[in-house]
């Protein structure tokens, strides 16, 4: 032991380095407590002693790195008495021992230490460790190599807490990666088998019906096992597993031939050389099972401590991986279906008509869309509320559904649309009609919500691939088209695709688009037709009307371009001109020194039933300096009977303001005697069509009496429009009408005819 140590990189710090020094030191001391020669054999058991207490390996090898000295944990570890003498290709391996060797040889060579190496070997008992070793080069007073001293520590405990660490940061990031669950499972149980000695491990997952097993994964378990157990309903004594999901708690059976829980099981069990099965509840963050991380092992008997502490972590990654899991199928259902419904949604469609336009390629056939629409479902949504709306479209949905072929698919594209994909070929002689003739039978069957009983009809428009289009979103386009041609001709019908269809929707979008242009470059104008005092003969007030002076088609009249305004929507900016214009108008001519007269407007449906109208009423008239009592807003019967409570409460709020309300058109429309008492208004107009055969139809004549007689029976002032003769006058003074307007008296004028109309009637 007089050999030197040779230069270390670091002596402080590296714990091989400072057991040689403070051998050296006890060396030293050694030799002092021993001077004499004949104490060297003393000094020589008393270090040989001292380095067997050393726990770590201890030893020194010679140049053909035999050992020389080792201490006795290496020699117990190598299962020997002694290893003086013998070199490690009689200790391990031939590739472990050939490692060693050229690292020793390596050593000897430059003279430099190699530090904190780390191996793995197999000790005697056959026990896999990891070692963590440092050799050095040890010198002769003339400073050559005569041989190496090494030590090594077992760093097994830490190098599998490592691999523990590290097994669990990679499951973690398989689990943030998205990967399959089955892959995330197997790698645990897979780690979980790599630190428990003797055990294969398996995952079962619960059913979404919470009530029978789903295997997970099993890398290491007979797979014949795994296809039996699946599927089993768990219950108070189904195996471990079985139990474990039942009870919602761990079920160790140490013994699986004894065990009565494993009564109706443990042939299948013993079947597999198993006879002791752990089981463990994984459980959501809110604490709900969603299946069993599972231990099977050969012997009997419990698990130990460590292994329980193992398997806690382990339920909680597959736990975190299941919920991951479910959380992105539940965002995956979402992304793809309808939350009301429950049928795919619009992105599905797009993928289930590409792969059936595939198809339909493959086979040189066709594929069919159809674009359905409810009937009047505005209408049970207003009138029954939502909750009845949401309802009828479950119902009706589920109808579809029930309708259609496997091979078929139908989506909600939102609202009351729905979209049904025909894939599958036509039987012969079947036409696609013939197919949606059951989903509309089936659409139009009474519907019952909240105990009261209605039925809807709907409308279909079907596009054809290839004729129709050649993607998704012509052939939608197209369906849709069909839809609302079906719609216009009546509803309850089925429409299929022409190309003068497209060309007539052309036609409108540009007549949609010249609408707009007008509105932008004020093509509008109003004419104003004068009303009469029946009694008094004056013109108490008139009716706006407006016209259209179109670049080309010189002037249009509004019953060509109201209805398209009504569809599009642009009523509303085209109303609200024609009310501020017509406000403007009236204050302009009071201005001008004229005894006032009231204006009167027409209002259609769309525009009444814009939730601001009110306050845009009132706008038109703060804007005009017009007094409310000046302005009057004519509706039509079929406007109100849209939704009679909705405008019954305008209409409240609206003589809140304190403007005039008329029923215009009447008798062409439904209104109930009951009804017509609720509505806060205060003429009738007798329409045109009960005028114009008068007095000669007795019919007309009748109608004509009756709404005079009902409208004053009600306190209201009833006025005839289109009063062309004399005759027509005559007959209505002596009904009792109380006001005309018609031809008779003037045609619609523009304001500045009508100004000097009213200046001669006044002067
Ligand atoms: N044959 C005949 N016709 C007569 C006679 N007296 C008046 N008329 C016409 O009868 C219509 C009366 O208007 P309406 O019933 O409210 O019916 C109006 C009204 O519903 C709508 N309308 C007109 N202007 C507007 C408006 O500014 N806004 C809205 N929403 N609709 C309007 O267009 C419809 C048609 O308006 P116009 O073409 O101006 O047609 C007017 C008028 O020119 C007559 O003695 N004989």
């Amino acid at each position: 032991m007089s050999t030197q140590l040779s230069h270390l990189g670091n002596d402080e710090a590296d714990a091989t380095a400072r057991l040689m020094s403070a051998s050296e030191r006890l060396m030293a001391e050694a030799a002092r407590l021993f001077p004499l020669a004949a104490a060297q054999s003393e000094r020589t058991i008393w270090l040989e002693a001292m380095i067997d207490e050393v726990p770590d390996y201890l030893y020194f090898k010679d140049l053909s790195c035999r050992f020389v000295v080792a201490n006795r944990a290496i020699t117990a570890d190598n299962g020997r008495e002694s290893l003086v003498g013998l070199s490690d290709f009689e200790l391990h391996p031939e590739a472990t021992a050939r490692h060693f060797f050229n690292t020793e040889q390596e050593i000897i060579r430059t003279g430099r230490p190699m530090l904190d190496m780390e191996d793995q070997i197999r000790d005697a008992a056959g026990n896999l460790k990891w070692m963590l070793s440092s050799k050095l080069p040890v010198r002769n007073g003339n400073g050559e190599v005569i041989g190496i001293v090494g030590t090594a520590r077992d760093i097994t405990e830490r190098k599998l807490a490592e691999s523990l660490h590290r097994g669990q940061a990679d499951l973690l990031k398989m689990i943030a990666l998205g990967e399959p669950l089955t892959d995330v499972f197997s790698a645990l149980i897979l780690l979980i088998e790599a630190h428990v000695p003797d055990v294969t491990g398996s995952i079962l997952r619960l059913s979404p019906d919470g009530r029978h097993i789903v295997n997970g994964a099993a890398p290491n378990l007979d797979a014949g096992y795994c296809r039996l157990i699946e599927g089993l309903e768990i219950g108070p004594t189904v195996g471990s597993c079985g139990t474990a999901m039942w009870r919602g708690e761990p079920v160790i059976v140490a013994d699986i031939e004894t065990d009565p829980l494993w009564a109706d099981f443990r042939h299948l069990a013993l079947g597999i050389a198993s006879r002791a099965c752990w089981s463990w509840p994984i459980r959501s963050y809110q604490g709900r099972v969603l299946g069993t991380f599972a231990l099977y092992s050969r012997e009997t008997g419990e698990p130990s401590a460590e292994c329980t502490k193992l398997v806690g972590m382990a339920t909680h990654i597959a736990g975190i991986a299941i919920e991951r899991k479910e959380a992105e199928d539940s965002i995956q259902y979402m992304a793809h279906h309808d939350t009301l419904t429950g049928l795919p949604n619009r992105s599905m469609l797009d993928e289930r008509v590409a792969s059936a336009i595939e198809a339909a390629d493959d086979r040189g056939g066709s594929m069919t869309l159809a674009f359905i629409d409810l009937d009047n479902f505005k209408l049970v949504n207003d009138s029954l509320g939502h909750h009845a709306g949401d309802e009828l479209l479950k119902i009706v949905a589920a109808r579809m559904q029930g309708c259609i072929r496997a091979s078929d698919s139908i989506v909600r594209l939102g609202g009351d649309e729905f979209v049904i994909l025909i894939s599958g070929a036509m039987r012969r002689g079947e036409a696609v009609e013939d197919r949606l003739r059951s989903v509309r039978e089936a659409v139009a069957e009474p519907v019952e919500i909240d105990g009261r009983s209605f039925q809807v009809t709907c409308s279909m428009g079907v596009a054809v691939y290839p004729e129709h289009g050649r993607n998704v979103s012509e052939l939608l386009a197209r369906a849709d088209m069909a839809m609302y041609r079906a719609k216009e001709i009546g509803r309850d019908a089925v429409q299929v695709f022409t190309f003068e269809l497209a060309d007539r929707a052309h036609e409108k979008l540009e007549r949609q688009e010249e609408l707009r242009r007008a509105l932008a470059q004020t093509e509008f104008f109003l004419q104003y037709q004068p009303q009469m005092d029946l009694v008094t003969g004056r013109i108490f007030a008139v009716e706006a009307l407006i016209r259209w002076r179109h670049p080309e088609r010189g002037i249009v009249s509004p019953g060509e371009f109201i209805p398209l305004a009504e569809e599009t929507g642009l009523i509303g900016p085209i109303g609200d001109w024609t009310l501020r214009t017509a406000c403007r108008q009236n204050k302009a001519w009071q201005l001008s020194g004229l005894p006032p007269i009231v204006v009167s407007v027409n209002v259609s449906a769309r525009q009444f039933q814009e939730r601001d109208w009110v306050e845009r009423v009132a706008a038109a008239l703060e804007e005009s300096g017009l007094e409310a009592r000046y302005l009057e807003l004519e509706l039509t019967e079929s406007l109100i009977m849209e939704d009679v409570q909705q405008a019954v409460e305008t209409m409240h709020r609206l003589e809140q303001l304190g403007v005039h309300l008329a029923i215009d058109d009447f008798g062409t429309g439904y209104s109930s005697l009951s009804s017509l008492k609720r509505f806060p208004v205060g003429r009738l107009k007798i329409d045109r069509s009960f005028v114009q055969d008068l007095p000669g139809d007795s019919d007309d004549a009748a109608i004509a009496t009756a709404v005079i007689s009902l409208g004053h029976l009600l306190q209201l002032r009833v006025i005839a429009e289109g009063v062309e003769t004399r005759e027509q006058l005559d007959f209505l003074r002596e009904a009792g009408c109380d006001e005309i307007q018609g031809y008779h008296i003037s045609r619609p004028i523009d304001a500045m005819a009508l100004q000097a109309l009213l200046c001669l009637s006044e002067c």
